[in-house]
């Protein structure tokens, strides 16, 4: 995808070493977003619907994907994930953690398929008034990738009010700080998973993250949500 190569890539891992995410403008087309909600009521596209108020993650709905993923998504997670590794790597090397991730995506999800993780994690989600995500980290199993995405595929002030994408940073000792970010439609937000490293006046320090979405005021907000590691279940 010469849309995704063509992105200036240092700036990009720059931009996530030192904020822990960043935002890239426009990658969909209104068309491939529209394409997406459109499949949102199709159920052989998904493998498992989850009520978040049942499960006091929030309030709203959001469905897992079946493998063989929609071609967009498979590429999309193939193209981003070898930009992503070497800034990974970079976070683990910095805090001393002893791992490592490989080059390219397939041998990443074999990493996954080695500790049973097997089942597809990419998710949509859709919020309706009042719909929120409370704060929280996307892990399923031991072997996580700290970077994930999210795609929006509406637009907020037209289709949605309120609806603020969320993240909070924890530093040792101290309150989180919250960063609120407002996407566009078709906008990518690359973000920490869990945790990242802060750079302090003694090296590097482990800064723990969450992301969450504020209340929706008016009308319907939909995501979509991809995560490199794999489920259990
Ligand atoms: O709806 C959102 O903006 C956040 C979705 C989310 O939690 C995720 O993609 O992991
Ligand atoms: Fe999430």
């Amino acid at each position: 995808m010469d849309r995704i190569s063509n992105l200036d890539w240092q700036a990009i891992q720059e931009n996530l070493h030192e904020k822990g995410y960043a935002l890239l403008k426009n990658i969909l087309e209104a068309s491939e977003c529209e394409a997406l909600v459109g499949q949102y009521d199709n159920p052989l596209s998904y493998r498992k619907t989850i009520s978040m108020e049942r499960y006091r993650f929030g309030l709203g709905e959001y469905k897992y994907f079946n493998y063989p993923l929609p071609a967009i998504i498979q590429e999309l997670r193939e193209e981003f994930y070898p930009k992503l590794a070497p800034v990974a790597n970079k976070w683990m090397e910095v805090l001393n953690i002893p791992l490592r991730y490989p080059e390219h995506f397939e041998e990443f999800q074999l990493i996954c398929k080695s500790q049973n993780q097997t089942k597809p994690t990419i998710l949509i989600l859709k919020y309706g008034q009042g719909g929120h995500n409370t704060l929280h980290q996307d892990l399923y199993g031991e072997v996580y990738f700290p970077i994930q995405m999210v795609i929006f595929l509406n637009e907020p002030g037209q289709d949605y009010d309120g609806g603020e994408f969320v993240l909070t940073q924890q530093t040792p000792r101290a309150q989180s700080k919250a960063i609120v970010l407002n996407p566009r439609k078709g906008d990518i937000l690359l973000f920490t998973t869990n945790f990242r490293p802060v750079k302090g006046s003694k090296g590097y320090y482990r800064a723990n993250m969450k992301h969450g979405v504020s209340e929706v005021h008016r009308g319907s907000r939909y995501t979509l949500g991809i995560i490199f590691h794999d489920a259990l279940s």
